[in-house]
């Protein structure tokens, strides 16, 4: 990603309204949905435009303009209808059914050149009848926190939404966790699909089987289209959704995110990954790690993800159930362990740089791995972007060689478990051939980026935007990311 270009504006049509936009959702009917407003903003500043996505959406990235960013993004100029989708959810455990998009609407569905149905829904876009008393605004802060994530988890490997553009609204927000007033913007973000564990909890609520059936109808034709023809096809649909989820969370898991708010609305019904509000990576390998400072019972801590995604899907048999036969749902939910377990194997072994998992002694390797992370407290994420970097085929000749260039295996001092793992990596080494080495390398630094985005340097990018405007080390991270 470049830095936004300087608007050039001509007066052709704005591209971004030539899209041939699907009515997916509103052919649904207004049960699911209300009509709402933008707001208006006193600036218009763009600050980020997710050049990545464009092609996706068909669109030349050269052929769209700041201003058209803007236009659309920002002013919503053109485009109607604006839809607040209406959602419940279990907070913290609590079920809120007050909930609803209250700062965000859905912009439009446009079918991406991958063939995908992917909606654009906004976020700090103006107040609905769900903002409970909210200003419907998001902080510039927590915008740049968003784009960040997603950039990050996209290239970690993480089935994730991202965000196509921010732009700054020239607002002084108050807020409790940022020194106010604090600066606003308004962020579009590209997913597949905005409905909601919450979508189908609210409708249980509401005692309306009929609504569910037919929104589950919708979600498997539009989402999970290979099912269609299925005679089970909601069972295989609820199924799916489990492998997905499961999958969803080893892939955090491996990248060392806390999402920190796994709440039911905040799950999507396509298993992808969404809403990076009070979000961190570990800095160690720590299962208490809690990402929310209003988290007070550690509910949603690194550790606890599977389990509460495991829950989640739980939870969500009660509005399925009007569809689906309890005893599928329960068979399908059972195998959510072993997804979990075969993907997060594969995804910890591939950073620990084999492709391939099946080799003797893998297994051990990930144990003893976990065991060391945990019991050092080494780095998670400069463990394994050391490795990345200090890889040498030297490592096959003696375990003493194994990460000795590295910079963070002196601060370790004497550790037998890290004795231990030497030992073992440089035996799996010499399981390969030599020619092997080659794509232990690659695979290294494919999976172990140099850059992480641990809270420091999420406030490095925030300082000097905070201090001076200056967006440059935002756009040389996010292009770290991209590559
Ligand atoms: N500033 C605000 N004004 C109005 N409503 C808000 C505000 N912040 C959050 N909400 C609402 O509170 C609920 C929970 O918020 P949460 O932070 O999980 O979602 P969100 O970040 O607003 O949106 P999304 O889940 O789409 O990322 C949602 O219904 C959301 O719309
Ligand atoms: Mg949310």
């Amino acid at each position: 990603m470049t830095p936004p270009k300087t608007a050039n504006h001509t007066n052709s049509i704005n591209p971004f309204l030539t899209l041939n936009y699907e009515s997916a959702l509103e052919s649904l009917g207004d049960d699911y949905y209300d009509e709402v407003a933008a707001a208006e903003f006193p600036q218009h500043i763009l600050r980020w435009r997710n050049n990545a996505l464009l092609p996706r959406l068909g669109l030349d990235p050269q052929a769209v303009t700041d201003e058209d960013f803007i236009s659309a993004f920002g002013k919503f100029e053109g485009r109607k209808p604006l839809l607040a989708l209406r959602y419940h959810g279990y907070q913290f455990g609590e079920y809120n059914s007050r909930l609803g998009d209250g700062r965000g609407f859905l912009y439009g569905q446009i079918r991406g050149t991958d063939g995908e149905l992917y909606d654009l829904g906004t976020k700090g876009s103006g107040t609905t009848p769900y903002s409970r008393g909210g200003d419907g605004m998001l902080t510039l802060k927590g915008g740049v926190r968003e784009v960040l994530a997603a950039e990050l988890l996209q290239r970690l490997g993480v089935r994730t939404s991202r965000c196509l553009s921010m732009i700054e609204t020239g607002l002084g927000l108050w807020r409790g966790d940022e020194p106010s007033p604090t600066r606003s913007s308004v962020m579009i973000r590209m997913s597949k699909s905005h409905i909601r564990f919450g979508t189908f909890e609210r409708l249980h609520y509401l005692k309306r089987p009929d609504l569910t059936k037919k929104l589950l109808d919708h979600v498997i034709e539009t989402y999970y289209q290979h099912l269609n023809a299925e005679n089970d096809k909601y069972a295989l649909f609820y199924a799916e959704l489990v492998q997905r989820v499961a999958e969803l969370v080893a892939q955090w898991m491996a990248a060392g995110f806390c999402h920190g708010v796994l709440n039911t609305d905040n799950m999507s019904i396509t298993g992808e990954s969404f809403d990076y509000g009070p979000y961190a990576f570990i800095p160690t390998y720590d299962l208490h790690f809690t990402a929310a400072y209003f988290d007070y019972y550690r509910r949603y801590c690194y550790g606890q993800q599977p389990s509460i995604c495991h829950l989640n899907l739980e939870m969500l048999q009660e509005p399925l159930k009007a569809v689906i036969d309890i005893v599928d749902l329960q068979t399908s939910l059972a195998r959510f362990a072993e997804y979990y377990q075969a993907e997060y194997r594969t995804l910890m072994l591939k950073k620990l740089g084999f492709e391939n998992c099946k080799f003797a002694q893998a297994d051990e390797l990930l144990a003893l791995t976990i065991t060391f992370l945990q019991e050092s407290q080494i780095s998670y994420h400069q463990f394994f972007s050391d490795m990345a970097f200090t890889f040498s085929s030297k490592w096959r000749d003696e375990p003493a060689f194994v990460m000795n260039t590295s910079e963070i295996v002196p601060t370790l001092g004497s550790s037998p478990i890290f004795d231990n793992w030497c030992v073992l990596y440089h035996q799996i080494l010499n399981q390969f051939d030599p020619n092997q080495m080659e794509n232990t390398a690659k695979t290294l630094a494919k999976y172990n980026p140099a850059s992480t985005l641990l809270r420091p340097v999420i406030e490095s990018i925030w300082e000097p935007i905070m201090q001076e405007d200056n967006w440059q080390p935002f756009y040389n991270l996010v292009e770290q990311f991209q590559v």
